[in-house]
């Protein structure tokens, strides 16, 4: 049981300190990636691909590259390079991702993108396509409802999806076993994580949400109460993702403490300015989470015989969801779906694998863990306003239903002044929410 109060008050310490790295510093605002990978597990061919402007990424071309990008490329393991001091070396065997070759120079695959430039966002990618994906993550890749510790050794090999003998959607069968007491404890985390990442998309595509008949860009309670509001285990599950990433960038604070000479984020010789103003936030905000209380415990997972077994399923399903990303069909959610699995792999490879060193991550899952710690910190906030609008809109329709019982002049004319309180409504409770957070 996740004290949620707590998630939003440490969330409070570093929401405004997470854009100054994640918009304002060049290394962390900007990512190399392989976007358009055929590498789909899923079908053979990525016929379905989205054409709406909203799902369009903008790569950089050479010139807009940012130097410390430059710098990194040529740091990276197959460049050749003097400079040793600043080279990872990461074991493939920890990933708890699919890496295709992102630091290899002369990967032509690879652009670069500003995460700023492409916000994850609502666009219009839904219905089979998105369907099916989700579909096949749950029912494919996390663990049944019917699996318990006895029965760890299922076969984690996923082959090209038959789309047509698919059943209706068994996803209940996924948050059924996120709940089940009987199974082991490291599936039920596996399933939560899932649903939490869903959930957390879901509350981004919601809050900024594309209204075609105002043209602007606005929250949409409703859609959002629909996907995620309604189900109260899946607005849990964002905390728990918030919890488990929290958790690692303490790992990962700790592991820079242990190594005072490291060169971590050192990356911009040429620029010692702009290093050290990304090396000050960045030292800020994990200074900040490392003092802040564990909401999870992760020492017990993966500790028995039969629970270490199920570490390999446990890795391999998470591999199988990252490739899965390649088969999103709109180039945006792609995007960002790559960088969270990636942003969770990373955190997973920090908490479950104990001799992970710095020089085991790359560039690349650092920026990635920090962006998608950003973005359920985003989720956090917004589960926060959704709700807030929720209650005021519940009092507003009780108001309104109280008054038709009223006499019809006095009536009326209080119904017309009905708009005039949601304002104070909603100060009040988002004042009384304050109180009770705080
Ligand atoms: C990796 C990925 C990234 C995406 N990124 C974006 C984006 O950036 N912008 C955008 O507009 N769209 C994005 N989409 C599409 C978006 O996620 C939805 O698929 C789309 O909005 C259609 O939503 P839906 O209401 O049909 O249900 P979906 O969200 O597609 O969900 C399908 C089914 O899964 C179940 N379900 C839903 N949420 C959960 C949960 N949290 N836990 C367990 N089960 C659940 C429900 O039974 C639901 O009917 C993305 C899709 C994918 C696969």
């Amino acid at each position: 049981e996740l004290n949620q109060q707590q998630v939003y008050q440490m969330n409070t310490r570093v929401r405004t300190l997470i854009p100054v790295l994640t918009e304002r510093s060049d290394y962390f605002s900007h990512y190399k990636i392989n976007l358009y990978d055929e590498d789909c597990p899923l079908w053979d061919n990525n016929n379905a691909m989205c054409s709406n402007r909203g799902c369009a990424v903008d790569t950089l071309n050479e010139t807009e590259i940012p130097e410390v990008w430059r710098t990194l490329s040529a740091l990276a393991p197959s460049s050749q390079s003097n400079s040793t001091a600043c080279m990872w070396k990461p074991d493939s065997r920890m990933d708890y991702c699919y890496w295709d070759d992102e630091d290899d120079g002369t990967n032509s695959h690879c652009v670069y993108v500003s995460l700023v430039k492409n916000p994850e966002r609502f666009t219009g990618y839904a219905g089979e396509h998105s369907n099916l994906i989700w579909k096949s993550i749950y029912e494919q890749n996390c663990f049944p409802a019917s699996e318990t510790k006895d029965d760890a050794e299922a076969s984690t090999e996923i082959g090209t999806l038959d789309v047509n003998s698919m059943d209706p959607f068994a996803v209940k069968s996924v948050e059924e076993a996120a709940e089940m007491p009987g199974a082991c404890l490291e599936k039920r985390m596996f399933n939560r994580l899932i649903s939490g990442f869903h959930a957390s998309i879901s509350t981004h595509v919601c809050q900024e949400y594309f209204n075609a008949e105002t043209q602007r860009w606005e929250s949409n309670l409703d859609f959002w109460m629909a996907k995620v509001g309604y189900f109260p285990e899946r607005v849990e599950n964002i905390f728990f993702n918030y919890a488990v990433l929290h958790q690692a960038l303490v790992r990962l604070s700790h592991l820079i403490h242990e190594s005072p000479n490291n060169t971590f984020l050192s990356f911009c010789p040429a620029n010692a300015a702009l290093d050290e103003n990304t090396r000050l936030a960045f030292d800020q905000l994990t200074g900040i989470v490392a003092q802040d209380p564990h909401v999870v415990s992760f020492e017990q997972l993966f500790s028995d015989d039969s629970s270490r077994r199920v570490k390999e399923e446990f890795r391999n399903r998470f591999r199988n969801i990252s490739r899965i990303m390649n088969c999103v069909g709109c180039d945006k959610c792609r995007l960002w779906g790559k960088v969270q699995t990636a942003g969770y792999g990373t955190a997973l490879k920090l908490l479950l694998e104990p001799e992970t060193k710095l020089s085991d991550l790359r560039p690349a899952e650092v920026v990635a863990l920090v962006n998608t710690f950003g973005r359920i910190s985003r989720s956090v906030d917004s589960v926060f306003s959704f709700t807030i609008q929720k209650k005021t809109n519940d009092i507003l329709a009780y108001l309104d239903s109280f008054l038709s019982y009223l006499p019809m002049p006095l009536s009326s004319l209080l119904h017309a002044s009905l708009p005039l309180l949601r304002l104070p409504i909603r100060w009040t409770i988002f004042f009384l929410n304050l109180v009770r957070t705080f």
